[in-house]
């Protein structure tokens, strides 16, 4: 596809609805059993060819950084730049931006001379638990993929991703048996071996409501894992995807667990206190998704959703950003159009 085609997707953020962390490896990672569930809190993506040899990267907040920051009770600045390191909203644009890490390196692995340029929209809070970079990562992997029309080579482009980090290659386009785009992936290893998860087909992944809550204190996920003691008796998730396959959602909600909430809320108390808010909220089931610091709880149905958000809303923000979202495919469509 020549430079004159832009490609436009919006990348899901994900939650963990199991995780649990068997043991530590030799190689500084931690074996995991997680369950991840993509849902439609999405940033915005779109990546073009360029003659220039090159990986240029745009980054703003959507819909702007100071709305962003006005629900986090953050100051809001005149000229706000995301360039600002010491600015709490602070987006990297160079090769700290897994996006521009994920380009350069289908670049080098395909042997491409020309270059890209990319624009990202962010709404997925950043250091969250909620995958946001990794799920920029690899949208950006697949929209390379649809420029350079390689898009069948699945195994190198699995490769690529896992090399950039471990929640990249749930993003990839994963199909279940019946052909559907897979909402929820099984990871193991250290995140980077995923099976799509097919859900009973009574489940309906539309009326599963999740609210979030993000706390505006970004945990470093090496730092949840290292902190992290190794349990004597590692749950399996087996239980638990078996409950999400039958959809018995008694079973599966009471067999929700996050191994590394106990660390998180040692490190930030703020996420115990968090926690209590929600679990007293209402909602059914509540905890830390990933290393935090993010929460979410399960709503019954829309109604409950809504009149929950409206009351942590006056509770809670500005301080928390809240947001309501449901489970939706881990890969989202790239739209291609002319530039
Ligand atoms: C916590 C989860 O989000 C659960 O889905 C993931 O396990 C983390 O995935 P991620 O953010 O992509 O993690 P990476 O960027 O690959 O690794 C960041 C750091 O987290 C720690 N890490 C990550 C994954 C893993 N299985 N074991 C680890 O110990 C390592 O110190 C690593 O250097
Ligand atoms: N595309 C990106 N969007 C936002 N932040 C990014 C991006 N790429 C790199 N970063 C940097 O990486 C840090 C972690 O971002 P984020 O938390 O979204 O990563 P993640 O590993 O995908 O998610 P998780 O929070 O589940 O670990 C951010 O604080 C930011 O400095």
């Amino acid at each position: 596809m020549s430079e004159n085609f832009v490609v436009h997707t919006r990348p899901p953020a994900k939650l963990n609805l199991f995780l649990e962390i068997p043991a530590k490896r030799d190689d500084g990672y931690h074996e995991i059993d997680t369950v991840m569930a993509a849902i439609d809190l999405c940033d915005e993506l779109q990546v073009q060819r360029t003659d220039d040899p090159t990986v240029s990267l745009q980054a703003n907040w959507l819909p702007s950084r100071n709305e962003i920051a006005r629900e986090l009770g953050l100051p809001t600045t005149e000229s706000p730049s995301l360039a600002d390191p010491e600015d709490a909203l602070f987006i990297p644009t160079d090769e700290r931006n897994l996006v521009v890490k994920a380009l350069q390196a289908f670049r080098q692995h395909f042997g491409i001379a020309s270059g890209f340029q990319a624009r990202l929209g962010k709404r997925i809070p950043a250091g969250a638990g909620m995958g946001g970079a990794s799920s920029d990562a690899a949208h950006a992997i697949s929209c390379a993929a649809q420029l350079h029309q390689v898009t069948h080579h699945h195994q190198e482009l699995h490769q690529i991703a896992a090399s950039i980090g471990s929640d990249v290659p749930f993003f990839l386009p994963m199909s279940c048996e019946n052909g559907q785009q897979a909402c929820m992936g099984w990871a193991t290893g250290r995140g980077e071996k995923v099976a799509p998860l097919a859900i009973s087909s009574d489940f309906d992944p539309s009326e599963t409501y999740l609210l979030i809550a993000y706390p505006p204190i970004p945990l470093s996920t090496a730092k949840v894992y290292s902190a992290l003691r190794i349990p004597k008796d590692p749950v399996s998730s087996a239980k638990f995807r078996q409950a999400l396959q039958s959809n018995n959602r008694e079973q599966w909600e009471s067999s929700m667990m996050n191994r590394l909430s106990e660390v998180a809320e040692e490190i930030t108390p703020q996420v115990k206190d968090l926690l209590k808010s929600l679990w007293k909220s209402g909602l059914e089931t509540c905890q830390l998704t990933g290393s935090g610091s993010a929460c979410f709880g399960v709503a019954s149905n829309f109604e409950n959703a809504s009149r929950i958000l409206n009351a942590l809303q006056s509770d809670l923000t500005p301080g928390v950003l809240l947001r309501l979202a449901r489970i939706t495919p881990t890969a989202a469509p790239i739209r291609t159009e002319r530039s």
